[in-house]
């Protein structure tokens, strides 16, 4: 299993290196505007500084047409490395271009999947990541955790290189549901990931913890005994 964060936020990414399980980063170009009119590589180069050569880095291309995407993708992993991952919309443009990349043993995510069949597609033509739309398929009334359970049913008798990554979360029901249903990436926004620590009823927890140690010991820690 895997989590990714889903920002191109400096401050974000480093907060969230220290106290989450972060395998990778992704971004689009909708992220990526919530950052402003960044320096596009420099930015993805502090990125890759901050998460190491461990982590996955998932890079958007924005141009349409099959030559103009594998010529960014080229570009993208000339500056920032072979082992970026690459995200391509599953169009019919996208496809040809993931096959052609895959062939060339380009790392894809193949992005912009409300169905099955896109899915599978995309798994055929050599992705290494399928990102699900969770939250835009509900909005349209796609069962999204229907999709991701027969993807995830068929990754799991026919590839062994390419697995889900659910994306597009508002809520945290959507990020358990996906990984339940068969997700094994999810790429969650950092301010998302702290909802799921930040409830009253952990907090009380926690505190009667405190409040029931100091009652016997004082203000006694582990460290004194
Ligand atoms: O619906 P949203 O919030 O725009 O999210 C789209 C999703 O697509 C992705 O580009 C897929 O990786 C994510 O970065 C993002 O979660």
């Amino acid at each position: 299993m895997e989590l990714m964060l889903d920002t191109a936020n400096l401050e974000e990414i480093k907060k969230g290196l220290e106290i989450y399980p972060i395998n990778g980063v992704t971004s689009n170009p909708s992220i990526i505007k919530a950052e402003g009119k960044i320096d596009f590589f420099n930015h993805m180069h502090q990125i890759r500084s901050l998460i190491g050569e461990e982590r996955s880095l998932h890079v958007q291309v924005v141009a349409h047409d099959a030559e103009h995407i594998i010529a960014e993708a080229e570009r993208i992993l000339k500056i920032l490395g072979s082992n970026t991952f690459i995200k391509i919309p599953v169009t019919e443009e996208g496809l040809k271009a993931i096959k052609i990349l895959a062939s060339r043993q380009v790392n894809i995510t193949a992005t912009a999947i409300y169905t099955t069949m896109q899915g599978i597609l995309a798994m055929l033509a050599g992705a290494r990541y399928l990102a699900v739309y969770y939250n835009r398929m509900l909005n349209i009334d796609i069962d999204a955790a229907k999709v991701i359970r027969e993807l995830s049913s068929l990754l799991w008798a026919n590839s062994t290189n390419c697995q889900i990554l659910a994306a597009s979360f508002k809520n945290l029901s959507e990020i358990t549901t996906s990984y339940a249903n068969g997700a094994s990436c999810c790429t969650v926004p950092y301010a998302l990931l702290q909802t799921g620590l930040h409830m009253p009823s952990i907090t009380k927890a926690v505190h009667d913890f405190s409040e029931n140690w100091e009652k016997i010991y004082g203000n006694r820690t582990l460290l004194d005994f």
